[in-house]
């Protein structure tokens, strides 16, 4: 076994009555990739945000590089060697890229209380050269740039020279497909310079080709080791499923039909819209129709969607719901169309608020009488969909910013599964969400579309939008470059040609 760098003993972290850990022993070792894996809430993230210096544990301790290890801050973590990338955006908004990059560097670039500007922009953009993302420049305002640029920054702002453990918490579903080429060759190269890299991803096709060995967790304890010999073997993925979450799942994902068949009523048509991300869009979407939307980065299609639910401005063309043009957010969900934002955090929960409060938003017109909402009417709402959607809480009335990441991302779904939505656009509904949940909710989108939905789904995940999509759209520079029609043949090289 190679060197030990960070070894984690007795490990256990309380919140209140929520055992979020117990006894976790772990060694992380030089040049591995070492994979985190466990259902929503199993506990990944608290390990991890321990060792990074975001909270302390309730008792344990650690050693990191041989020595005790109890950081007080990410910053100190981050100045020691070890550094984490979050889940959520975690950019500092109103500033330039550069400022983002340096922040807490600041000192670095100013003489007598004048920071030099030109100086800090260079090293930026030298280190963004570096990561091979050109396009930006630490000069532009990082509001200029979409979620997934943002996470490059964060990630170039995490990794250097000295850093001995690189954190990557299930960042790559926060990425376009380019993004995620960029951090799997950050991945890489610090298992060449014989550094450690701790892997957290709900992409078992990722952790099987990535990660050189992996703990399962389950519900704050250590249940298995798989280690690289294992992980090539053929029975790997399904031993590693059982010990995540108990049971077997079987290998029934999506849909298994390939009929695209659906009404011809159209409830949400684009025509020859265009914006400062999508040119001359149009698109019929049917009652009973799942449409699925995919590109490479900036090709416009998150647009699309923030564009229907009247988030975005256009600049031409028109979006109309059942003939009738949709105005703003309140507008598009008065017509009965709702949306899952990517940006989880910032758009599509309240974190500061009750699980219950979220998911009965957008219904509360519905299950009130005369102004009055029933408080046992909210929370039987809110209740049915945290046992259908298995949110792992202790109650209703529990805050989202308590939750795993994984089960925020199942509050976002519950809203528009609560109220019944007839237009549904999700932007990546299964981002961060466990194996045994994202089957979950594949049947629920197919029980939508045979229930007469309408779903718009757009996602970086190629084979979701091949294995869910009845018409997949591809777009390539804010246009549509190509359209498929759901068949058994359709191929992820099939569908890359026409992104590229
Ligand atoms: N501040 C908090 N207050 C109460 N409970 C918390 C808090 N932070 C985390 N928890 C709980 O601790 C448990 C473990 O959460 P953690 O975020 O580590 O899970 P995870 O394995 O990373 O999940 P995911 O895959 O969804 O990201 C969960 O039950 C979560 O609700």
């Amino acid at each position: 076994m190679s060197e030990v760098v960070l070894e984690i003993m007795g490990m256990s972290k309380n919140f209140g009555p929520v055992v979020a850990l117990k006894d976790v022993a772990l060694k992380i070792c030089r040049g591995q990739v070492h994979g985190l894996v466990g259902e929503n809430g199993s506990g990944k993230s608290t390990i991890t945000s321990i060792a990074a210096g975001m909270q302390p544990a309730t008792s344990g301790e650690m050693l990191f590089m041989g020595k005790p290890w109890k950081p007080a801050s990410m910053i100190e973590a981050q100045h020691n060697g070890l550094s984490m990338i979050l889940q959520e955006a975690n950019t500092i908004p109103g500033c330039t890229v550069a400022e983002n990059l340096f922040a807490g560097k600041e000192n670095e670039y100013s003489r007598f209380g004048f920071v030099n500007n030109r100086k800090m922009n260079a090293d930026a953009d030298a280190l963004l050269d570096r990561f091979g993302i050109s396009y930006m420049r630490g000069k532009d305002p990082i509001d200029q740039y979409g979620f997934e640029d943002r996470k490059l920054i964060e990630i170039a702002r995490a990794v250097n020279e000295d850093t001995e453990i690189l954190i990557v918490d299930e960042t790559t579903t926060a990425l376009s497909m380019e993004g995620r080429d960029i951090l799997y060759k950050i991945v890489e190269d610090m298992v060449k310079r014989d550094k450690a890299v701790i892997f957290i991803s709900h992409d078992m096709d990722e952790i099987m080709e990535k990660c050189t060995i992996l703990t399962v967790l389950r519900d704050g304890e250590i249940r298995g080791t798989v280690t690289s010999e294992e992980i090539g073997q053929l029975n790997s993925i399904g031993m590693i499923r059982q010990l995540m979450v108990g049971r077997d799942i079987g290998n029934k994902f999506y849909r298994s039909d390939y009929d695209p068949s659906c009404s011809d009523e159209v409830v949400l048509e684009f025509t020859n819209v265009s914006g400062p991300n999508v040119k001359d869009f149009s698109l019929k979407l049917h009652k009973g129709e799942i449409v699925g939307i995919g590109g490479l980065s900036g090709c416009g299609m998150h647009d699309i969607g923030r564009m229907a639910f009247g988030m975005e401005e256009i600049d031409r063309g028109s979006i109309k719901c059942r003939g009738k043009e949709v105005e703003s957010a309140k507008d598009a969900v008065e017509k009965g169309i709702g949306y899952i934002s990517k940006n989880r955090d910032t758009e599509a929960v309240i974190l500061q608020g009750p699980i219950e409060n979220n998911i009965v938003l957008p219904s509360l017109k519905d299950i009130s009488k005369a102004g009055f909402v029933s408080p046992k009417k909210r929370k039987q709402l809110a209740d049915e969909q945290i046992k259908l959607l298995k949110i792992k809480c202790n109650k209703s009335r529990q805050w989202v910013n308590t939750l795993s990441g994984g089960n925020k991302q199942k509050v976002s779904f519950a809203k528009w599964i609560a109220k019944g939505s007839d237009i549904v656009i999700m932007d990546c509904p299964t981002r961060g969400v466990d194996i045994g949940v994202k089957q979950s909710m594949y049947s629920l989108i197919d029980q939508m579309k045979h229930e007469g939905k309408a779903i718009l789904m757009i996602s970086e995940e190629m084979s979701e939008l091949i294995g869910m999509s009845d018409r997949l759209i591809v777009m390539k520079d804010f246009k549509i470059s190509k359209e498929f029609i759901r068949s058994a043949e359709l191929s992820e090289a099939d569908v890359i040609e026409y992104m590229i």
